[in-house]
């Protein structure tokens, strides 16, 4: 386990010093690593409470709101939509991954309940803006190209070591940054 990550590393690293400017998606997917770290405080918010984890009507709000953002930065609206759209996916999956883990083990439930409404969602939201500014400045790197998938990863690898992410954030980060690379949508 130990040595097949060590190689992983290794082997990003040496990909990620032919990557001009060392692959600049690291911010995007810092904060896509942010947004799923909040996704546990989503989580904490709902878990012992009849608010269920699906929540149809704010995913929309979501959308309506980057699509919107997406328009008036002159980005592909179709795409900012997709991407946002993996963004909530994956929180669904942290948020199902720890309803699991809390159930199993009550023990390790949090004992705190923050404010989905006044605490949780103004963070998602105040994101939500901070992706935009960060899709626009990355416009020229994402695309279908192997650069970009390079770039991905390594900034996937140094995210999962700055924000200490585990098996169950690491595998929603992947998840959540799979559009990055995606072409522009019709
Ligand atoms: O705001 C919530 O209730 C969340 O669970 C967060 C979130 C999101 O990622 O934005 C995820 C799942 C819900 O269906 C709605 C929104």
């Amino acid at each position: 386990m130990r040595f097949v990550a060590i190689r992983e590393l290794l082997v990003v690293g040496l990909i990620a010093v032919s990557v001009p400017s060392g692959g600049g998606l690291g911010s995007l997917v810092g904060l896509s690593a942010e947004r799923l770290l909040l996704a546990d405080r989503v989580a904490a918010a709902k878990f012992g409470t009849s608010n269920p984890i699906d929540d149809p009507v704010r995913e929309k709000q979501v959308l309506d709101r980057a699509a919107a953002l997406a328009t008036a930065a002159g980005l592909d609206t179709a795409g900012t939509v997709a991407f946002f759209r993996a963004q909530i996916e994956m929180s669904k999956v942290v948020q199902r991954g720890l309803f699991e883990k809390w159930t199993a083990r009550p023990e390790q439930a949090p004992t705190k309940r923050p404010d989905l409404a006044t605490e949780v969602r103004p963070a998602l939201d105040r994101i939500t803006g901070q992706f935009i500014t960060q899709l626009a400045a990355t416009r020229e790197l994402r695309g279908p190209t192997a650069g970009c998938a390079v770039a991905r990863r390594f900034a996937v690898v140094a995210a999962d070591r700055r924000y200490h992410l585990d098996d169950l954030h690491d595998r929603a980060l992947r998840g959540a940054v799979e559009p990055i690379c995606a072409g522009p949508r019709q």
